[in-house]
C-alpha cells in the first residue's frame, strides 16, 4: 500500500512551519462552477464572477501563484528543508518509488487553493476510467489504463479484446523466440526492424534502451523517418541478416506518409535481396486499416490490433510496446505489473498521497498553470537515456493546445528537454545553473549502480556510480541554491516494473495535469495542419515537375526562369516554395539548372533533364 510520510505529520502540531513563504488570509479561491478552470491567459477574456483575474500575464488567477517572490526566492534553511523534504516526501512501498517534490517553492495557501481543483480532476479521471467520452474532439474514451488491468474495462467486450491481445502478443514473442515461427531461410529471426513514428516508436525505443539485456533474442533496429539516408543506414546495418529480420510497421492510423514510406522503402530492400517481405512482416494497426488491409491482403505473418481509445503517445502499454519489448526478452508481465501498481497509487483522490497530483501541482506551480518554465528532464542512468525523448511527446502533445475544452484560446503546453546526467552537466547545466531562469529539473535517480557483486572501489571507499549520485546531488543542490526549482522521481534500479511504473505515473500526471488546465489532452489538432502542409507542398511539386516537363520536351529545350515556372504553375504567391522545390530535386540531380545557381534565386533557369512524353498529356 503506497504511504505518503505526509500522513504521518498531518496534525497540525508536527506539520513544520515553513516559515519563508508568504503568509496569506486563507482565501482560497471557490472553485468555478463547471469542472474546468480557466488559466490567466483565458480567464483575463472571459473571467466568471467568483474568479479574481490578475494584471500580471504570465501568473495563473491563483491569488498564491501572484504572490510568487518577484525573485523566486525558495526556503533556504536547511532545517526548514529538511522538514519540508520529510513532509513531502512520497513512497510507493512496492514499487520502492519515491517521489520528493520538496524543492519545488509551493506554498501551503496554493496547496489549499489546488486542492478542490485536484476535488475535479480526481472525478474526470475516473470518468475516463469507467469509460466516458474524454476525447470529447474526437468523440472518443481514453482506456490506456485498461491495458494493465482489463477488469476495467467499461464492457466485456473490451476487456476480452484486451486479454486477447494480449495473450497473442505474449504467444507469438514465445513463438520467434524458440524458433517455432522462423525465418523464410528456416533459421530463427535474429532482428526486428520497427517501422513507425511517433507513438509507434517513441515508446518502444525508450523501453528498448531501457531495457533490453545486452544479448536479447532479437536485435532491434528502427525506421522512424522518411529519410532515405536513414533507411538505407539501417538496412545496410542489417546486411545479410535482413533475411531473419522481423519487420514489425506500426501505425496506429495506418495511413501516416513516413511509415508507408519506410515499409515501401523496405519491402523494394527486400526485393533487391531476392527476399519475400510478406514472409517476414508484422503489422501492429487498428483493424481495417489501410495497413492492416494491406498486411491481410499480402499475407503477412500476422496482424495485431491497436485500439482507436489508446493514443499513440499512451500505447506503449498495448501490442505497440509490448509486442517489440517481449520479442527483446524483456518481461512484458512486469511491465504491466508495474504499471497496473501505479494506476492504482495514483487513482488515490487525495492530493497529498497521489504521486501523479503531486507532479501535477509541482508543475503547476512552477510553470504557472501556463508553461511559463520547461520541463527539464534528467535522468542520472544511461539507459534512460530516451526517457526525456518520449516524455516529450506524451506531455507536449498532450498538454500543447490552442484552444481548452470551453473554446478559449489559451495556446497552454509544457516543453519538456533533456537527455541524461551526468552527461547534461557538461553541455548546458551551465545555463540552468546561471543563466536565463526558464526552467524546472525532474531528477531521475536509480539506486542501485550496478547488479550484486558487480561493483568495485576505483579509488578507497568510492566506486563510479558514487560520483553519479554525488553528480545528481551536487547539480540539485548547485540548481536550488541558485532558486532554480526541481522534483526528484528515485527508483531501486531500471526494471521492466519501474519502467512500467513511470509510463503510467507520468499518463497520470499529464491527464491530472489536462484537467486543471481545462484541455483535451487527448487529440492532437496541430499535427493535421502539419501533415496537410506537407501534401500541399508535395502537390505543387508534381505541378513544377510538370512545368519543367513540358520546357524539357520543347525543341530546343526553354529552361524557365523561377518567376515563369510559377506562372506557369498558375500560383505566382508560390514562388518561394517553387525555388525551394527546384533547389531540392537540383541537389538529387532531378532538375537541372541551365544557368544561374541557388544562391542567386533570380539568376536560375531550370528544365529536366530528359522529356517525358506520357507526363505531357497526363
Ligand atoms: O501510429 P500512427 O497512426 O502512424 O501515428 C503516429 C503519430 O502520428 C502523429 O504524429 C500523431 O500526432 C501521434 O500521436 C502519432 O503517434
Amino acid at each position: 500500500m503506497a504511504s505518503s510520510l505526509s500522513n504521518l505529520y498531518s496534525s497540525t502540531s508536527l506539520k513544520p512551519k515553513i516559515s519563508h513563504l508568504p503568509t496569506i488570509t486563507k482565501n482560497p479561491i471557490s472553485g468555478p462552477k463547471s469542472l474546468s478552470f480557466k488559466p490567466i491567459s483565458s480567464v483575463a477574456r472571459d473571467t466568471p464572477a467568483d474568479l479574481s483575474t490578475s494584471s500580471s500575464s504570465s501568473t495563473n488567477n491563483l491569488p498564491s501563484l501572484q504572490k510568487k517572490k518577484a525573485d523566486g526566492s525558495l526556503e533556504k534553511d536547511p532545517r526548514a528543508l529538511w522538514a519540508r523534504y520529510v513532509e513531502w516526501l512520497y513512497q510507493h512501498k512496492d514499487l520502492g518509488l519515491y517521489l520528493d517534490v520538496s524543492r519545488i517553492g509551493f506554498s501551503d495557501e496554493f496547496v489549499k487553493e489546488m486542492e478542490p481543483r485536484f476535488e475535479k480532476a480526481f472525478k474526470h479521471m475516473e470518468g475516463i476510467e469507467k469509460g466516458a467520452i474524454a476525447n470529447p474532439d474526437e468523440g472518443r474514451m481514453v482506456g490506456h489504463y485498461w491495458l494493465r488491468n482489463s477488469s476495467l474495462a467499461p464492457t466485456t467486450f473490451l476487456k476480452n479484446q484486451i486479454d486477447v491481445t494480449l495473450d497473442r502478443v505474449w504467444q507469438f514473442a514465445n513463438d520467434v523466440i524458440s524458433g517455432k515461427i522462423k525465418a523464410p531461410t528456416g533459421e530463427r529471426f535474429t532482428h526486428i526492424l520497427s517501422v513507425g513514428i511517433g507513438g509507434s516508436a517513441l515508446g518502444p525505443q525508450f523501453v528498448a534502451e531501457a531495457l533490453a539485456p545486452d544479448n536479447p533474442p532479437l536485435k532491434i533496429r528502427f525506421i522512424d523517418n522518411t529519410d532515405p539516408a536513414g533507411i538505407d543506414h539501417q538496412i545496410a546495418q542489417l546486411g545479410p541478416e535482413l533475411a531473419t529480420t522481423l519487420v514489425m510497421v506500426i501505425s496506429k492510423s495506418g495511413g501516416t506518409p513516413e511509415t508507408r514510406n519506410g515499409l515501401l522503402e523496405v519491402q523494394k530492400a527486400f526485393r533487391d535481396a531476392g527476399l519475400v517481405f510478406a514472409k517476414q512482416g508484422v503489422a501492429i494497426t487498428q483493424e481495417n486499416s489501410l495497413l492492416d488491409n494491406t498486411a491481410r491482403i499480402e499475407g503477412w505473418i500476422d496482424r495485431f490490433p491497436m485500439f482507436d481509445w489508446v493514443g499513440g503517445r499512451t500505447s506503449e502499454m498495448s501490442a505497440v510496446g509490448l509486442l517489440p519489448a517481449a520479442l527483446q526478452g524483456i518481461d512484458i508481465k512486469e511491465m504491466l505489473a508495474g504499471a497496473a501498481l501505479m494506476d492504482e497509487a495514483t487513482k488515490i483522490p487525495v492530493l497529498r498521497s497521489n504521486p501523479a497530483a503531486l507532479l501535477a501541482m509541482s508543475w503547476y506551480w512552477a510553470s504557472d498553470g501556463v508553461g511559463s518554465k520547461d520541463m527539464v528532464v534528467l535522468p542520472y542512468k544511461d539507459s534512460l537515456l530516451l526517457f526525456s525523448r518520449y516524455l516529450q511527446q506524451l506531455v507536449m502533445e498532450s498538454l500543447g493546445k490552442e484552444f481548452d475544452l470551453d473554446g478559449n484560446k489559451v495556446n497552454q503546453g509544457l516543453t519538456v528537454y533533456g537527455n541524461k546526467g551526468s552527461t547534461d552537466q557538461h553541455a548546458y547545466i551551465q545555463q540552468l545553473r546561471d543563466g536565463v531562469h526558464n526552467f524546472f529539473a525532474t531528477f531521475i535517480e536509480v539506486l542501485r549502480d550496478r547488479p550484486p557483486g558487480h561493483d568495485w572501489e576505483l579509488e578507497p571507499g568510492v566506486t563510479c556510480g558514487d560520483y553519479l549520485f554525488g553528480m545528481l546531488q551536487g547539480t540539485r543542490s548547485a540548481l536550488y541554491a541558485n532558486n532554480r526549482e526541481s522534483i526528484s522521481v528515485t527508483v531501486q534500479e531500471v526494471t521492466p516494473r519501474s519502467v512500467g511504473a513511470m509510463v503510467a505515473l507520468y499518463e497520470r500526471a499529464v491527464g491530472l495535469y489536462a484537467s486543471l488546465v481545462n484541455i483535451n489532452a487527448y487529440h492532437q489538432p496541430g499535427v493535421e495542419a502539419g501533415k496537410k502542409a506537407a501534401a500541399e507542398v508535395l502537390a505543387l511539386q508534381k505541378r513544377v515537375l510538370a512545368v519543367l516537363n513540358e520546357a524539357s520536351c520543347k525543341d530546343p529545350v526553354e529552361p524557365l526562369t523561377i518567376e515563369e515556372v510559377a506562372d506557369h504553375c498558375h500560383c505566382p504567391d508560390d514562388i518561394e516554395m517553387i525555388y525551394k522545390i527546384i533547389a531540392h530535386m537540383a541537389a538529387n540531380d532531378r532538375v537541372i539548372l541551365a544557368e544561374g545557381d541557388c544562391g542567386s534565386p533570380r539568376s536560375i533557369k531550370a528544365f529536366l533533364g530528359e522529356c517525358n512524353v506520357d507526363e505531357l498529356y497526363a
